[in-house]
């Protein structure tokens, strides 16, 4: 539990991931605007929103890869280098020559550093995730043999590996049969039931309201956050549009950037 103090009039508690009026700027275009809102421990929520509207973005902030221009994001005292995060896959190299196993092992990295060498207990819990995501025998492929999703599942099991209390995933099912995407959410949910914390950007609305409770509808700025059904109400939905229409047109730049 995290004591934080709010301007100088009160203090809240609170344990998960907060965020206090949180903005952020890519040359000086704004793409979140003062958004604040906790991502409680245990809980799973999707963030979705149009084309653009800041998600990624403020998942690699959450990540410690890009720094607020303003506000504050408060990690409820666990070190961004615990957190799991899977980046968009496009943005994957994979052309480096290593092996699906190594890949895999790579996910201790976190918790017991690059420098330990390769121990048989690690090639054994490598081997036992792979046949958890559905690739046993694959362990001595390369991974730029793969299709998009078998590496999906392979960056799964590294995950599995990893063990961390709170996964960031930018949209995880990209490119992805469905049955690859039914796989890999019955992961997620178990994730959930062992109370870590899922932090998850999807497009698709029927799959965040069949599995994620709690949504976070982006348009540079929080349209709405909280339980999914209300979230995702036609008027959000509407609003978010709307401002995604508008935002090409105008682009919108950060005042305290301005003043310099
Ligand atoms: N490194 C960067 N430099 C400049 N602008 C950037 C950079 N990264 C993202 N942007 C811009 O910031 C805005 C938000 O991008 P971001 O990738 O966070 O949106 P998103 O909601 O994840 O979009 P999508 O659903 O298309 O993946 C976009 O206009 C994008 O072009």
């Amino acid at each position: 539990m995290v004591s934080y103090t709010l301007g100088s009039f009160f203090t809240v508690n609170h344990s998960g991931i907060y965020l206090h009026k949180v903005s952020i700027a890519y040359d000086r275009q704004l793409v979140i605007d003062d958004l604040s809102g906790a991502f409680e421990f245990g809980t799973m929520t999707a963030i979705t929103g149009p084309n653009g509207a800041g998600k990624s973005t403020l998942i690699k902030t959450i990540m410690g890869e890009l720094l607020p221009d303003s506000g504050k994001i408060d990690l409820g005292g666990i070190s961004n280098s615990t957190l799991g995060y899977l980046p968009q896959s496009l943005t994957i190299d994979r052309s480096f020559p290593i092996s699906v196993i190594d890949t895999v092992i790579l996910g201790t990295w976190p918790r017991i550093g690059p420098f330990s060498g390769v121990t048989s207990e690690m090639e054994y819990e490598a081997t036992d995730a792979l046949s958890a995501v559905g690739l046993s025998g694959f362990g001595r492929r390369s991974i730029c043999t793969l299709s998009a999703g078998q590496f999906q599942r392979v960056l799964f099991a590294r995950l599995l590996l990893q063990d961390p209390k709170i996964i960031l995933l930018d949209e995880p099912f990209n490119l992805i049969d469905n049955r690859t995407t039914q796989d890999l959410l019955s992961i997620i949910v178990r994730w959930h039931d062992e109370k870590r914390t899922i932090i998850i950007i999807l497009h698709d609305f029927e799959q965040i309201r069949a599995h994620f409770p709690n949504t976070l509808l982006l348009a540079r700025k929080s349209i709405a956050w909280g339980p999914t059904e209300n979230t995702l109400s036609s008027a959000n939905l509407l609003s978010a549009q709307s401002i995604a229409d508008g935002w090409s047109k105008e682009p919108k730049l950060y005042s305290k950037l301005l003043e310099i």
